[in-house]
């Protein structure tokens, strides 16, 4: 660039930084954008670091742009001008990390002026957990047709920065699906695959739930600077159940915004939702583009290949062994979910234990299980069982109040009624999860979610608990095992 052109560029930038207003400038302009104007051919070559900005850029600054050259270089309204936007990453990577201050980490780590960095070259101090803080693993996953692409571009994400040059190195990724066929293992896979990579990366797996609530305190508590900071400063964002936000305009808003920073400074965000960004209801017009802007993924239903090498996997990952050609009638019975068929080889477990207490590994024969699926064609048979049957029988038989088992009490008796409860209503009501959580007044099924995983980690340690009031230990295969027949006697009844 010659000296005078450079003199014409910052005029340019000067001017549109009042045309378009400082902030806005210092947000979107000043850290991502080059200008060079040729008087030779009027064009105004518009230089950006990646295809989010260069979208940015055209959608809501190219008249600005326009007009601010045009007063520079003297031509009227008339005069034709051309604008040239090009995405050159390199032109970005290659200047030094001291050179240029960008506003969006400076707001991020007051003192410090770090360029955008992929979370493989980043190597600042951060809060970070260790790896496994997160629970699921790519290598647990099992992929079959009905799976594969939302592994595969979950897997990519984690694995290449947006330096490299592939489909889903640009824009969010987005996953959908019915409840439990594996968007939250996929989120948090990834997210424990980047803290592998790199352990000082900053890495958040939220719920769209715990967003909003988070989002609510910092405004009444008046600490939305620190909010912001550390949503927006982070290397990858991975928000599950983001319908949370439909009808939550302000959410929305603010999620946006952070949304923007992210993936502006070079990092990313994973999404899930059970629907499609544009069957979310209320969704803001802007947050559905700028999800459809990335890789949306829906999950199916497995398969019955993949239903069978999930039954065998996750049967041996819980020391189950299943007699020969048992799977096949396990698949015949469970739900469509992968949940579903987690719960019923959970259900199995707890049989077997109850059969053979003792041992690292437990045979699930045949009678066991034509036993249980008996059992529950004929709970089927009689009248169904609603979700009240089960809290009433839980709440009379543990002697906790049925109003606290809706309500948020952290006791110790209500977490256990609460936990009981909503794992028997998965396994012998048709409810779904967010049916489950409509019936306890919970706004969203993630809380029942997490109950039904605590309990079933819970009947698989099986430590012997001591309840109030009663002189023996008891176990917590055996107390729900108890309670299922309490509830099976009162709807026979
Ligand atoms: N392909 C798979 N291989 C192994 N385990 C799986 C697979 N898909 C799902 N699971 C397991 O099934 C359970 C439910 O999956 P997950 O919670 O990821 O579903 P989800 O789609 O996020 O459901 P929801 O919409 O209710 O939040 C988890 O324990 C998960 O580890």
């Amino acid at each position: 660039m010659s000296t005078r052109h450079d003199g014409i560029n910052s005029r340019i930038a000067d001017r549109l930084a009042q045309k378009v207003g400082q902030r806005r400038y210092e947000l979107w302009i000043q850290p991502s954008v080059q200008l060079d104007y040729s008087d030779q051919d009027h064009t105004l070559r518009v230089a950006v670091p990646n295809r989010f900005v260069a979208e940015k850029i055209r959608n809501d600054f190219s008249d600005e742009l326009r007009q601010a050259a045009r007063a520079e270089a003297g031509l009227d309204e008339q005069g034709e001008l051309r604008l040239d936007l090009c995405v050159e990453p390199d032109r970005f990577a290659r200047q030094s990390d001291t050179a240029r201050p960008n506003p969006l980490r400076d707001n991020a780590a007051a003192g410090s002026t770090p360029r955008p960095q992929s979370p493989s070259r980043r190597r600042d101090s951060g809060d970070a957990a260790p790896a496994t803080s997160f629970r699921h693993r790519f290598e647990d996953f099992v992929v079959g047709p009905c799976n594969e692409l939302a592994y595969a571009a979950a897997l990519s994400l984690a694995d290449t920065g947006p330096e490299d040059n592939n489909p889903t190195s640009t824009g969010p990724l987005f996953l959908h699906s019915d409840c439990g066929m594996g968007k939250t293992h996929l989120l948090q896979a990834a997210c424990r695959r980047v803290r592998e990579r790199q352990p000082q990366a900053r890495v958040l797996y939220t719920t769209g739930e715990q967003f909003t609530n988070e989002y609510i305190t910092a405004v009444r508590s008046n600490t939305l600077d620190t909010f912001r900071k550390k949503m927006r400063r982070l290397d990858l964002l991975a928000v599950d159940d983001i319908g949370f936000f439909a009808n939550k305009e302000k959410t929305q808003q603010e999620f946006l915004h952070s949304f923007d920073h992210i993936e502006l400074s070079g990092s990313r965000v994973i999404l899930a939702s059970d629907s499609h960004p544009k069957l979310i209801k209320k969704f803001s017009d802007a947050l559905v583009s700028r999800c459809m802007q990335g890789l949306v993924v829906q999950l199916q239903a497995p398969d019955q290949a993949t239903r069978l090498s999930l039954i065998n996997r996750l049967a041996s990952n819980r020391g189950l062994v299943l007699q020969s050609q048992l799977d096949e009638l396990v698949a015949a019975h469970a739900g469509r979910s992968v949940r579903e068929i987690e719960g019923t080889l959970a259900h199995l477990h707890a049989l077997a234990t109850l059969a053979q207490p003792q041992g690292p590994t437990r045979l699930v024969n045949r009678a066991l299980a034509e036993k249980l699926f008996a059992d529950q064609r004929q709970l089927a048979a009689k009248r169904p069982v609603r979700f009240t049957d089960i809290q009433d029988t839980v709440c009379e038989h543990l002697n906790v109040p049925i109003a606290q088992v809706a309500g948020s009490s952290r006791h110790r008796m209500v977490v256990l009624a609460r936990a009981i409860t909503v794992y028997l209503a998965k396994q012998m009501t048709t409810l779904s999860y967010p049916e489950i959580a409509a019936a306890l007044n919970k706004p969203s099924h993630s809380t029942v979610v997490t109950a039904v995983q605590r309990m079933t980690r819970q009947l698989e340690d099986n430590q012997p608990m001591l309840l109030p009031g009663q002189p023996d230990a008891t176990t917590p295969v055996q107390l729900v095992e108890d309670l299922r027949r309490r509830v099976m006697q009162n709807v026979a009844a």
